[in-house]
C-alpha cells in the first residue's frame, strides 16, 4: 500500500526543550491512524508539523511524498485539518463559514454550493444552513469544523482531539462520519486522549509520552501483546500487596488498585488471590489501551 505520510528521525525543538524526539512511522493510504498520549506528549507539535505550519527542527518528513518545507502549498490542497479548539467565524452562518473556505481553495462558487449543500447533510447539519455559529451546541460546532475540513476533498484528513468536550451521543455520530470518510478511501490521522475512541477507531496507533513513541500497533494487538486479555482489580491494602509478593504475582498499582494482568487463565488466578490475599473485593474486566500505558509508563493517561 502506498505510504501517505513518512517520517524518519522526525524532531522539533522549542529553545532547549524538546517537544518530539526522533519518532519514525509511516501512515498508508485509507487508515485511520491515531496519536494518543498525554498532555504535552508531543501530539499537537508532530500534527503541525504534517500540516505545514510548524517546520521541523531535524529528521525527514514527506507527506504525499513532497516535503513539507519544500512545497507546503502542494500538501496544503490535499489535506484538510481539524484544528483542537473551535475556530469557526462567529459573523458567518454555517454555509457562511464554508463558503469563506471554499475561497481559499479557488473552488469557483457554482461549485462552492454544491459542496456545501453535500457537507451539511454529510455531518446532518442541513437544517442549521442559515443558523449563527453561537447558536450552535459543542457537537454541532465540531461537526461543522469537520465539514469545513472536507471543503477541498482532501485525501488527508488531519484532526486533532476531534471528540474533545462532546457528549456520548455526538461523539458516536462524529465517529460514524469518520468511518465512512474511511471506507471512501480517505486516509486520517488523529490525536485523542480518549483510550476508546483509540480503541474503536483506529486502525493503528503509536501511544506517545515526552516526545517518543512508546509502542506501535493495533489497538486490540497492542493490549494482547503488551498486557493480556484481563486484568483483575483489587483494593490497594499493605495486605494485598504483601501477599502478590508472596505468591510470586506481577502486578502494577494505580491510585487504590491493585492490577494484575492476566491471559485466558485469570478467573483461576482470581479465585486462588480471593483465597490468599485476605480481601473481599477481587474483580476482573477485559484489559485496555489505559493498562498499556499504565504498564510502559507508571502512570494513567490522565495523570
Ligand atoms: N509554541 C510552543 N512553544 C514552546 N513550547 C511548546 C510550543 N508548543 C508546544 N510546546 C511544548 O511542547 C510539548 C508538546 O506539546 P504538544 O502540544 O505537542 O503536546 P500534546 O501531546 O498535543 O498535548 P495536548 O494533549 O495537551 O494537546 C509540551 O511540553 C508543550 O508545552
Amino acid at each position: 500500500m502506498t505510504a501517505i505520510i513518512e517520517a524518519d528521525e522526525l524532531t522539533k525543538t522549542y529553545n532547549d526543550m524538546v517537544a518530539v524526539s526522533h519518532i519514525r512511522f509511516s501512515v498508508k493510504k485509507g487508515e485511520i491512524f491515531g496519536f494518543l498520549g498525554p498532555n504535552g506528549a508531543g501530539k499537537t507539535t508532530t500534527m503541525r508539523m504534517i500540516e505545514c505550519v510548524s517546520p521541523r527542527t531535524s529528521g525527514t518528513l514527506r507527506v504525499f511524498g513532497m516535503d513539507p518545507e519544500v512545497n507546503p502549498a502542494g500538501i496544503k490542497q490535499r489535506i484538510g485539518v481539524v484544528p483542537q479548539e473551535t475556530n469557526l467565524d462567529p459573523d458567518f452562518t454555517c454555509a457562511g463559514n464554508l463558503l469563506v473556505y471554499a475561497r481559499y481553495f479557488d473552488i469557483p462558487s457554482a461549485e462552492a454550493q454544491i459542496r456545501v449543500k453535500n457537507l451539511l447533510e454529510f455531518v446532518a447539519l442541513t437544517e442549521k444552513r442559515d443558523t449563527a455559529i453561537d447558536k450552535l451546541s459543542g457537537g454541532m460546532k465540531r461537526r461543522l469544523i469537520l465539514a469545513r475540513a472536507l471543503i477541498n476533498n482532501p485525501d488527508l484528513l488531519i484532526l486533532d482531539e476531534p471528540t474533545i468536550g462532546l457528549d456520548p451521543q455526538a461523539r458516536h455520530l462524529i465517529w460514524e462520519r469518520l468511518r465512512l470518510l474511511r471506507a471512501q478511501g480517505n486516509t486520517i490521522l488523529m490525536t485523542t486522549h480518549y483510550l476508546d475512541e483509540a480503541a474503536r477507531l483506529c486502525d493503528r496507533l503509536v501511544i506517545m509520552d515526552h516526545g517518543t513513541f512508546l509502542v506501535e500497533g493495533a489497538p486490540a494487538d497492542l493490549v494482547r501483546e503488551q498486557v493480556g486479555s484481563e486484568i483483575i482489580e483489587m483494593d490497594n491494602t499493605p495486605e494485598v500487596i504483601a501477599c502478590l509478593d508472596e505468591l510470586g504475582v506481577t502486578f502494577e498499582v494505580a491510585g487504590d488498585q491493585v492490577q494484575v494482568a492476566t491471559d485466558a487463565s485469570s478467573r483461576e488466578l482470581a479465585k486462588i488471590l480471593l483465597d490468599r490475599c485476605k480481601t473481599s473485593r477481587v474483580s476482573t474486566r477485559p484489559a485496555t489501551l489505559e493498562d498499556v500505558f499504565l504498564k510502559l509508563t507508571g502512570r494513567t493517561l490522565r495523570e
